[in-house]
């Protein structure tokens, strides 16, 4: 079937194209309140939105259904992420495609407050041709600071150089090499409050970046300075910027977000030095182009390919890498699932190793599928999304180590789980049909396949077991498969992997426990 993919918020024409070009069934509802949404949102394997959708937990939980969330443009803070990944949906957004329309928002707030234009507009057209009261300033040789000097941020520091600005950013992140190739000045926060005519902000909403101009940080700020937000509401203290407006410590703001939105009443409002834009910033009929093409490019790519990008949940997995990982991804998650199955006691430590040309995939994806196998038999609902994170949240310690290829297989992927008390291992490669293989169990050589019922018992390696085994499944009724044995050595311990037609009764594989010889029977299912 079709995947179904809801648009929630007003998206450009061209996802609707793409996605019926890639077989993806769409449906274009924006406006929905939150319960109406929450209504029909169990239907649909994708939701596309922009920032006035809300996907809360509430939200997430009606939506069995969903794999993607596609948030076509930057920020992602209406998406409840930590509940998205606890479900196994995968959040992404498009990381470019509205960022130069942002930073000419930007760029074009900082004239706007030069020159006063919106007032200016406002008193010539009621007829009263005020010109002296609106005297601006240049901005050739003005100081120009960016507060986060990312992709937003380095764009709107490369327009301001090229109107001659003095440029200076405060960005932990930024490299000396970065701000060079740019041509900004690296500056700490209080170098850049003491020295900006203009500030522009381009940084996340962060517990670290929140009120970032603060009371005590607009204190700092060269008087006459002039301040532009078009990239978060709550960087900026709302209140205090007021009272430094009517002090005169700031001459002007202009912003185009809030700390609530959409916002109707806020304390900047009506301040005459003060310019506001209703969140506009990516809204540019070529932003909005890109932005659409691309989300559901990528959720179109998801839903069908199993290609991953620009998640922020997630590692990318390429179209081209997709069909090489899978059989490593069901490998990985085999491996996870058999010790999983066998193991009973609170797990402290899963450690994956990853030897040969395995360790060049994308290990992220597969170490997140083995742990989602190692979960799932006590934890039914988890992914390969969500296991990481449910796996931290039982404080789980998760270890990987790319190796070289170490014996005869090109790839070998050995997961180790340990609990308080005991270690168990075991290997496995995808062999060139394409079907992933177990070849090792606490370090004894077997080969086998994943196969959907399966019977493993240890047991002493002692003349006679096979036999009576094999006879005791065979007048139970239970069709051997095939039959896989090891063992370490002589006389030692041996273990047998045998799979079998149709689910296996429980009270035979209490007979096989009770087999003289035999340490543990077990039934395992993939
Ligand atoms: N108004 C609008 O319509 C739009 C707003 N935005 C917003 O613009 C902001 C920036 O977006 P991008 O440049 O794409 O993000 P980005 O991730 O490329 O850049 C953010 C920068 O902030 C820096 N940063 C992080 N913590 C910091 C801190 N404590 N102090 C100083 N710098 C810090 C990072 O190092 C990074 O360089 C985001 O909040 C985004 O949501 C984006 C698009 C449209
Ligand atoms: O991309 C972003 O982060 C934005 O803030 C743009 O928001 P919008 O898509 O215009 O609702």
């Amino acid at each position: 079937m079709a995947p179904r993919v809801l648009i929630s918020d007003k998206l450009s024409p061209a996802a609707v194209a793409i996605f019926k070009e890639r077989g993806v069934e769409v449906d274009v509802k924006p406006g929905l309140d939150k319960d109406e949404l929450a209504k029909i949102i169990g239907d649909y394997d994708g939701l596309a939105i922009r920032s006035n959708t809300k996907v809360t937990a509430k939200l997430l939980e009606q939506a069995t259904k969903l794999k993607v969330v596609g948030r076509a443009g930057i920020g992602v803070d209406n998406v409840d992420i930590p509940a998205a990944t606890a479900r196994g949906v995968i959040v992404m957004n498009t990381p470019f495609g509205n960022s130069i329309t942002t930073a000419e928002h930007a760029i074009a707030l900082m004239f706007a407050l030069a020159r006063q234009l919106p007032a200016a507009d406002l008193s010539t057209q009621a007829g009263k041709w005020e010109k002296n009261r609106f005297m601006g300033v240049e901005l050739t040789g003005k100081t120009l600071g960016v507060i986060g000097c990312g992709n937003i941020g380095s764009i709107a520091a490369t327009r301001g150089v090229g109107l001659k600005m003095r440029v200076i950013a405060y960005d932990p992140f930024l490299s000396l090499e970065r701000a060079a190739e740019i041509g900004v000045e690296k500056v700490e926060l209080d170098d850049l409050l003491a020295r900006a005519d203009f500030i522009t902000l381009h940084t996340p909403l962060t517990a670290q970046t929140k009120n970032i101009l603060s009371a005590e940080n607009l204190a700092k700020t060269k008087k006459g300075v002039r301040i532009i937000n078009c990239a978060r509401g709550g960087l900026v203290d709302e209140a205090a910027l007021r009272a430094a407006l009517d002090s005169g410590q700031v001459a002007g703001a202009a912003f185009d977000v809030f700390v609530e939105e959409p916002a109707k009443a806020n304390p900047l409002f009506g301040h005459p030095n003060f310019i506001a834009t209703p969140h506009l910033g990516a809204s540019t009929s070529e932003a909005q182009e890109n932005v659409a093409l691309q989300v559901a490019e990528q959720m179109s790519d998801y839903l069908i390919r199993g290609a991953i990008s620009n998640a922020v949940n997630f590692p990318s997995i390429t179209a081209e890498e997709a069909p090489k990982l899978r059989p490593f991804i069901a490998l990985a998650e085999g491996l996870g699932s058999f010790a999983g199955q066998l193991t009973h006691a609170p797990i402290e430590k899963v450690a994956i190793a990853y030897d040969g040309a395995v360790a060049d995939l994308k290990i992220k994806a597969l170490t997140s599928a083995a742990i989602a196998g190692v979960l799932r038999p006590s934890l039914q609902d988890v992914n390969v999304v969500s296991a990481p994170a449910v796996a931290a949240s039982r404080g789980i310690v998760i270890e990987e180590v790319t190796r070289a290829a170490q014996g005869d297989y090109e790839s070998f992927i050995t997961l180790t789980v340990t609990t308080k008390e005991q270690t168990r291992s075991i290997g496995g490669t995808v062999f060139h049909d394409g079907k992933p293989r177990i070849l090792s169990i606490k370090g004894i050589k077997i080969d086998a396949e994943f196969t959907p019922s399966m019977i493993y018992v240890t047991n002493e390696d002692k003349p006679g077991f096979i036999g009576r085994f094999a006879s005791l499944l065979g007048d139970a009724g239970v069709n051997i498969a095939t039959f896989a044995l090891g063992r370490d050595e002589q006389g030692g311990s041996a273990i047998a992997l045998v799979a079998v037609d149709g689910p296996v009764p429980s009270a035979v594989l209490e007979e096989v426990g009770k087999l003289k010889g035999v340490r543990q029977a077990s039934a395992l299912h993939f």
